[in-house]
């Protein structure tokens, strides 16, 4: 919990004033969204576009400024978590739901700012299951067609129902083991047919923040 506010605090040091920033989703990003919410009480102008209804309520009940992505060319900067980090900054995203907007915002964003407490860290992606959005119509039939991929995928429940994204889609979580080559395997699979969206995010992390259980911070830069 600690980690997870330290890190999340620090990356709004990178914040100035008239700056149109991206607002991540997530038990991490929640407390960036908490401190910018206390640094525009105290004079910092900024607009906001959130990845998630549930940011979307966060962020305007800290009094937050939100604008939609149709209103702004592009952001400046976006501070968002992820459930895993490899060494190269690729990222698997979606455990809260909300990759889609994620990767929208992300990609449409000059600095992606990654917030993670140092459980995230991993030499390869795929411990965590991969989320991948799918349309309601042909889950059933794109499952077998991401299984032929190489994994084993679950519909994603909630409550005993399946899991509705704020796209009205579903989730599949898929398990494909070590994955070696994400930006490969992300391109196989947005080429499926049913398939909305990944949550590979790979190549678009410019800094991670890590936080850890001592208290220690340390900002990660990535090689360009
Ligand atoms: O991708 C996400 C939501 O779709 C989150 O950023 C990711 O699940 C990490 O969340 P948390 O900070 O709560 O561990």
């Amino acid at each position: 919990m600690e980690a997870k506010r330290l890190t999340g605090e620090k990356a709004t040091e990178y914040i100035k004033s008239d700056m149109i920033i991206g607002l991540g989703t997530g038990s991490t990003a929640y407390y960036a969204i908490k401190k910018v919410g206390e640094l525009v009480k105290t004079g910092l102008k900024i607009k906001a576009v959130p990845t998630s209804k549930e940011t979307a309520q966060l962020a305007a009940e800290a009094g937050i400024e939100l604008v939609e992505l149709a209103e702004v060319d592009k952001l400046d900067l976006t501070i968002d978590g992820a459930d895993e980090v490899d060494q190269n900054f690729n990222l698997i995203k979606g455990g809260g739901g909300a990759l889609l907007r994620e990767k929208i915002v992300a990609s449409a964003t000059e600095k992606l700012i990654i917030v993670v407490d140092e459980s995230k860290l991993v030499d390869y992606l795929g411990d965590f299951d991969l989320p991948v959005e799918v349309t309601k119509f042909s889950w059933q039939y794109t499952k077998r067609m991401i299984e032929k991929l190489g994994c084993t995928a679950k519909l994603r429940q909630a409550n005993q129902n399946k899991y509705i994204t704020d796209n009205d889609n579903y989730i599949l979580d898929c398990d494909f083991g070590k994955i070696k080559d994400p930006a490969g395997l992300a391109l196989k699979l947005n080429q499926l047919p049913g398939v909305v969206e990944n949550g590979i995010f790979a190549g678009m992390t410019d800094l991670v923040i890590v936080g850890y259980k001592n208290g220690q911070v340390k900002v990660l830069k990535a090689q360009s």
